[in-house]
């Protein structure tokens, strides 16, 4: 997977360079380049925003670096044939976007080419995502309903998210499995030694070696937590994903 990132910022993004991500670059699993918007600017001032049209409080991001830095972009990809799923996807953060999941990690994990565009003051001129759609699948995403200064944050949180998912960067695909929102449920509870720690116990399941028994404990857990704490995810899941012992949590 190849991965481009967009940013008057790029210092932001060097976070992508540690950890799962920055090893999944070495190992060629992830290319991912950051690039400054301001590379494509061609006044002595590098201007990137403007006063918006319509009036109006803070500055609008011009449009024309942008189309000059998402050209390079994509130019860096692989050849995108005809077909739209081939097409690099322009991933651009946004309080006003969809709200990005689990689900949207899994789907944008599959795709070879992402371009994230990091949106700063009151946001890119809307005319560039009209015509980024000649050449991209054009996705505007939030984390949720709350503001941040840019797009960079969220840019950090979704290339985890989604690299993460690529196969042969996490060592233990298992452990994709049980994590929060896998299955449509949160994680169950962890524990490890010590067994007992200022007085409170592991639970006595945990430590039985009844496999049958700690996984029903570990289901229990996970509806009850997600009950608890969303019930929005309990009203989503599917009964046929549920068994009869589900249904008596
Ligand atoms: O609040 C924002 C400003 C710029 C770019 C993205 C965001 C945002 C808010 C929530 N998710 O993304």
């Amino acid at each position: 997977m190849r991965i481009d990132v967009v940013s008057i910022f790029p210092e932001y993004l060097s976070a992508l360079d540690l950890s799962l991500i920055g090893k999944a670059r070495e190992q060629g699993l992830l290319q991912l380049t950051v690039t400054d918007l301001r590379e494509f600017t061609a006044d002595r001032h590098r201007t990137v925003d403007d006063t918006p049209y319509g009036g109006g409080a803070g500055m609008v991001m011009k449009p024309e670096p942008w189309a000059l830095a998402l050209d390079a972009a994509r130019t860096r990809g692989p050849a995108a044939a005809g077909a739209p799923e081939q097409r690099p996807v322009l991933v651009v953060p946004s309080p006003a976007g969809e709200v990005f999941t689990q689900a949207t990690a899994r789907e944008l994990a599959l795709r070879e080419h992402l371009v994230f565009a990091c949106g700063r003051y009151e946001g890119i001129d809307e005319r560039v995502v009209e015509w980024s759609r000649e050449h991209f699948e054009v996705r505007p995403m939030s984390l949720g309903d709350y503001v941040l200064n840019g797009g960079e944050v969220a840019v950090l949180a979704m290339v985890e998210a989604i690299g993460r998912l690529v196969p042969g960067v996490i060592g233990n695909p298992e452990s994709l499995v049980e994590e929060s929102h896998a299955e449509g449920l949160l994680e169950y509870p962890v524990y490890t030694k010590p067994a007992l720690w200022r007085d409170r116990p592991v639970p006595e399941v945990l430590l039985s070696g009844h496999h049958g028994r700690i996984a029903r404990w570990r289901r229990d857990r996970q509806l009850q937590r997600t009950a608890a704490r969303r019930p929005d995810l309990v009203a989503a899941l599917d009964p046929a994903g549920l068994d009869r012992a589900d249904r008596d949590v």
